[in-house]
């Protein structure tokens, strides 16, 4: 391999006849006036004598072509290969045509390519086409996972890339970006796992309820087991809020969660809701009040000079003091709000409060949040803010020299649909608390993940803080110039950005100074959806009929005239299956067809019987 053509101090060509580059490979020019110098292929091209014209115009130009017959190379003989290479660092001038080019050993680029070990790094994945140096790399750098590659899982051949958690105080958050299907969800759980493995405290929201870490990958040797190392939480089931712990703000969001606020709603809010108010006194001041708007000032007075009961009394009383200590309510705001509060409260959501998340990051576990989308953004909001602060007054407390607070630790926020918790544009629930933690939750050790679909559509402050960018494919325009924008990707890269296969990504981070090219490891575990859903269909139509089959053996052979019997017997042991004339006499013709059963006709009708 050697240097061809004309160059400059940041990018080079290299031609060699043996061996075809792959991009991303780094090689090592070795400069006999600047020394080694490391770059990294960035485009890779094959010629030979039977399309010598082709040449791409864009790539290799005649003074290349030049250069390469003066080196000797016989463009209408040879099959020869060109890499336009670009310098890891600029050189002080332009590197000598013909300097030789080799593939590293792993001491020479260590540094560039590992930044920590795999006892303090999440192990992400692999870095791209590093075989051979991964050849003369430190033993406990090696297979330390599998990859997914052509239809087979194997332990990775190449460098592994790891993400150093110590340097999350620096560079602390993390965005992960890349259209459907593009491997988000598969990258996004590599991280979880990393984190339980490091037991890191952290949380998940998951508005598709995929966040299960139960069921493991099949043929992985070794994989570790996370049974114990995550909790799942369900809104309203297990976790929730504490209705007295609540202030106006948390609750005017959680009410126009369910439905957006009018403006008179809102005020009519902030006016209602006292402080120390539990559910049920501030639900019976809004039903009253709503009662009382509809009976008006005249009816409720003409009661009270009635002849009633105490309890009766005192209740037009208090209807009475709430006309006058709110005259200018409308009674459809009361409604509006009563009717809101009625659907959170069916939601179970005041049932419970956060302590189980609290516990759980305590013990150093993964919290997966679970939730429709619409309580998951509300409810995240009241979530994040508690825990959030939980953890700066523990830390504010320790640097004002009073450690004696209740401890709380560090912890990762990850979710998956950032833009819904984040958008651009306009108002959500949870951005105030995203915004403040993207700004400021390195002071604390609160750090976050955040993928999405849409890099366009998330709030910029946020995209701006996202230090660390994983990239998947990505195909939108607009998505592409989002992220050409926000992070160091070069032009190469965004070409390539529409054409990369799932789970393969490009990382961008200013802990490694330059973009690499990875592919994400094969999870340990995989998600409750992996089933394709027609393999779905097709297993619970394989299982219902090797149940039947299981069933009707001892009633084996069956006469057409004797079905009724035989759907007692079958009633009266799976009576889910409902089983009519009708239906049994479709499953049986259905096992039939499928080979599992045998039929003759008889005089006596249809004889349906087993195989043996
Ligand atoms: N690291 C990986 N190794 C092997 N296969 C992968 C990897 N990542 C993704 N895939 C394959 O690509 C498919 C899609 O990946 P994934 O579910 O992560 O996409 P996604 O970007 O989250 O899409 P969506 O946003 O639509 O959910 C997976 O089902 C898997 O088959």
């Amino acid at each position: 391999m050697q240097v061809v053509g004309l160059t400059t101090p940041q990018e080079v060509f290299v031609a060699s006849k043996e061996r075809k580059f792959r991009i991303n490979e780094i090689l090592v020019i070795d400069d006999p006036h600047q020394g080694p110098l490391i770059g990294e292929v960035v485009e890779a091209n094959s010629y030979n004598r039977f399309i010598p014209l082709s040449i791409n115009h864009d790539f290799v130009d005649a003074r290349v072509i030049e250069s390469l017959e003066r080196l000797g190379y016989s463009i209408s003989e040879d099959e020869i290969n060109i890499a336009r290479v670009k310098l890891r660092n600029e050189a002080n001038f332009p590197i000598t045509t013909g300097a030789k080019v080799h593939l590293p050993e792993f001491s020479e680029v260590k540094d560039l390519l590992v930044r920590s070990t795999p006892q303090e790094g999440l192990a992400l994945g692999e870095i791209k086409n590093t075989e051979e140096t991964a050849d003369t790399m430190d033993e406990n750098l090696k297979g330390l996972f599998y990859v997914y590659t052509k239809g087979e899982k194997k332990k990775t051949k190449n460098v592994p890339f790891l993400l150093d958690l110590k340097s999350f105080q620096q560079y602390p958050h993390i965005g992960i970006f890349g259209g459907s299907g593009s491997g988000k969800s598969y990258g996004l759980r590599v991280i979880m796992e990393e984190l339980m493995l490091k037991e890191v405290p952290a949380i998940i929201l998951d508005p598709h309820y995929e966040m299960d870490f139960s069921s493991k990958e099949e043929d992985l040797k070794g994989a570790p087991d996370f049974k114990s190392a995550f909790k799942k939480f369900q809104i309203g089931e297990d976790i929730g809020v504490e209705f007295l712990a609540l202030g106006k703000r948390d609750l005017l969001d959680l009410l126009s969660a369910v439905k957006p606020l009018t403006e008179a709603m809102s005020s009519a809010v902030e006016i209602l809701h006292r402080r120390g108010d539990t559910l049920l006194s501030f639900s019976s001041r809004l039903e009253l009040l709503a009662e009382a708007l509809e009976l008006g000032r005249l009816r409720i007075e003409k009661m009270l000079q009635q002849d009633i009961e105490l309890q009766e009394r005192e209740k037009y009383k208090k209807m009475k003091e709430l006309l006058e200590e709110y005259p200018n309510i409308p009674l459809v705001s009361v409604q509006g709000i009563a009717w809101r509060l009625r659907r959170l409260q069916a939601s179970g959501l005041f049932n419970h409060n956060i302590k189980p998340v609290k516990e759980a990051l305590l013990q150093g576990k993964l919290a997966v949040i679970q939730g429709p989308i619409w309580l998951l953004q509300v409810f995240s909001t009241y979530l994040l803010a508690n825990l959030y602060r939980a953890r700066r007054d523990y830390k504010d407390g320790e640097l004002r020299g009073n450690a004696s607070g209740e401890y709380f630790p560090p912890f990762v926020i990850a979710t998956d649909e950032a833009h819904n918790f984040a958008p651009k544009g306009y108002d959500a629930p949870s951005k105030g608390i995203i915004t403040e933690i993207a700004q400021e939750g390195r002071k604390y050790g609160v750090f976050l993940v955040l993928a999405t679909q849409r890099p366009t559509l998330l709030d910029e402050t946020v995209t701006a803080q996202l230090n660390t960018k994983i990239i998947f494919r990505t195909v939108r325009g607009h998505d592409i110039a989002t992220i050409t924008e926000e992070t160091d990707i070069g032009a190469e890269e965004a070409k390539r950005l529409p054409y990369l296969p799932s789970g393969d990504a490009f990382v961008s981070s200013p802990l490694f100074g330059r973009t690499v090219a990875i592919r994400v490891r094969l999870p340990y575990t995989k998600s409750p959806h992996t089933l394709n859903p027609f393999e779905e269909i097709k297993n619970y139509r394989q299982k219902a009929q090797d149940r039947l089959l299981d069933l009707l053996e001892v009633h084996l052979p069956i006469y057409e005239t004797n079905l009724l019997k035989v759907i007692q017997a079958l009633n009266a042991e799976a009576p889910d299956l409902k089983l009519e004339v009708r239906t049994l006499k479709e499953s049986l013709e259905n096992l039939v067809k499928n080979g599992k059963l045998k039929k003759e006709d008889t005089p006596f009708g249809a004889m349906y019987y087993g195989q043996t």
